[in-house]
């Protein structure tokens, strides 16, 4: 019988009290930002703005309490997650669980769930908005090749292919909860350089691409992360997949309420798309109205659902949750939230055998993620040793990457 939780023991999770740990700036300083943004970037009414205030006081020393909005559909199953941690300083518990926490008390304070004007208002629209704007020009570029990498056959190449997911992995860089949009996103985004190698620290793409050179109309699973850029690069793999035939369909997994700042839902998609399909651009222009008729037809299809912003790590994932991805060849994973929640957020040596933790994953799965949290597995000590040394930050300034595979069916 395959294994549900990792092969080795459990470390402990990681905890915002260590201070000098990024958890621990998280909580004191990022935190405070992301609150003061959402209410810089929306018109809301004083009540709210005083909400948010008071949210942001909590920080890091107030008491987590229950959630009180009675209108969320998913009430319980919230209190009955943080129930460990009720009446314990913010600072005293767990760094994931207290981070998705923090966003669904963000949405509480904004009305999200209730009836009334605020309703479903995504309190980082406007900033996914400005985002995706923003690197326009740059998905001009990309749209150019992309449209060139699968021929009218449906014939296509390796190198296309893991381009794909280098540009796919380095698109993960942008992220507004760490990077604001007004803090220059084209200089994240040299496009030659999707192709560079030299900051990625584990490269499975050949193992990937050996894998997905026998897959022919199969099922493939897209657990997606931020909108903007991101969200691009998923839908252009996306719709790589439709196009070769590998893919029928591809399954998106989204978020069903806002979190992380620039965690993308289906309305980010479609916005995305129809941005895409109104652009000036031929290139951007064709591959929007493909994307939106692999939507129409089924061949890409965008679901959402309440455990993908619970704060459970992926072996605590239910077990209706396994089988529906024992279905799947290929589950691509993307992001260090995602991440984060494969590993279950805890304190691994990063030279721990990847194997070892993921060996209870229910299917054929590739990570793409930039780091942004001090949570890895895999790297090599030299390796280690050589980026203390000469990127004291490289654990969470998103400049590195890693492209991890593991097949539990070999
Ligand atoms: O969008 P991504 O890649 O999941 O990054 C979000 C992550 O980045 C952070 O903002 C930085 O740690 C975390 O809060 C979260 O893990």
């Amino acid at each position: 019988m395959s294994p549900t939780k990792p092969c080795i023991p459990i470390p402990p999770p990681l905890m915002m009290s260590e201070e000098g740990s990024f958890a621990h700036q998280t909580l004191t300083q990022r935190w405070v930002t992301i609150i003061e943004r959402a209410i810089a970037s929306n018109n809301y009414p004083a009540s709210i703005t005083q909400n948010l205030e008071n949210l942001r006081q909590e920080l890091p020393y107030g008491i987590v309490r229950s959630l009180e909005d009675e209108t969320q559909p998913d009430l319980e199953a919230w209190n009955t997650y943080m129930s460990p941690y009720q009446g314990k300083r913010w600072i005293d518990i767990p760094w994931y669980p207290a981070e998705v926490y923090l966003y669904r008390r963000i949405l509480e304070a904004t009305h999200y769930f209730q009836p009334g004007k605020w309703h479903r208002v995504d309190p980082f629209e406007p900033q996914k908005h400005s985002s995706l704007a923003k690197v326009m020009s740059a998905i001009e570029t990309m749209s150019g090749k992309i449209n060139t990498f699968v021929d009218a056959q449906g014939k296509w190449n390796r190198i296309d292919l893991i381009a794909l997911f280098y540009f796919a992995l380095w698109g993960n860089r942008i992220d507004l909860s760490l990077f604001p949009t007004d803090a220059g996103e084209s200089q994240r985004m040299n496009i030659e350089a999707y192709r560079e190698q030299a900051n990625l620290l584990v490269d499975h793409t050949p193992q990937i691409a050996d894998h997905i050179a026998h897959l022919k109309g199969v099922r493939i699973d897209l657990i997606v992360d931020n909108a903007g850029f991101e969200l691009f690069c998923d839908l252009c793999v996306a719709d790589f997949f439709v196009n070769s035939g590998i893919a029928q369909p591809v399954y998106l997994h989204l978020k069903p309420h806002p979190v992380l700042v620039s965690d993308a839902m289906i309305k980010d998609v479609d916005h995305t798309i129809n941005v895409l399909c109104h652009h000036s651009h031929q290139d951007v222009q064709s591959l929007g109205k493909r994307l939106k008729n692999h939507i129409d037809n089924g061949n890409i299809i965008c679901c959402e659902d309440s455990y993908w912003t619970a704060p459970l790590a992926f072996w605590d994932m239910p077990e209706s949750w396994r089988s529906e991805l024992n279905q799947s060849q290929l589950v691509m994973i993307k992001g260090d939230a995602n991440y984060r929640r494969l590993l279950g957020d805890r304190q691994w040596d990063y030279t721990t055998p990847w194997e070892d933790i993921v060996c209870y994953f229910p299917a054929p799965f590739a990570a793409l993620r930039t780091f942004k949290a001090e949570v890895a597995a895999g790297l090599k000590p030299a390796q280690i040793k050589r980026l203390n040394q000469d990127d004291p930050q490289w654990l969470t300034n998103g400049q590195w990457g890693v492209i991890q595979f593991f097949n539990p069916r070999q």
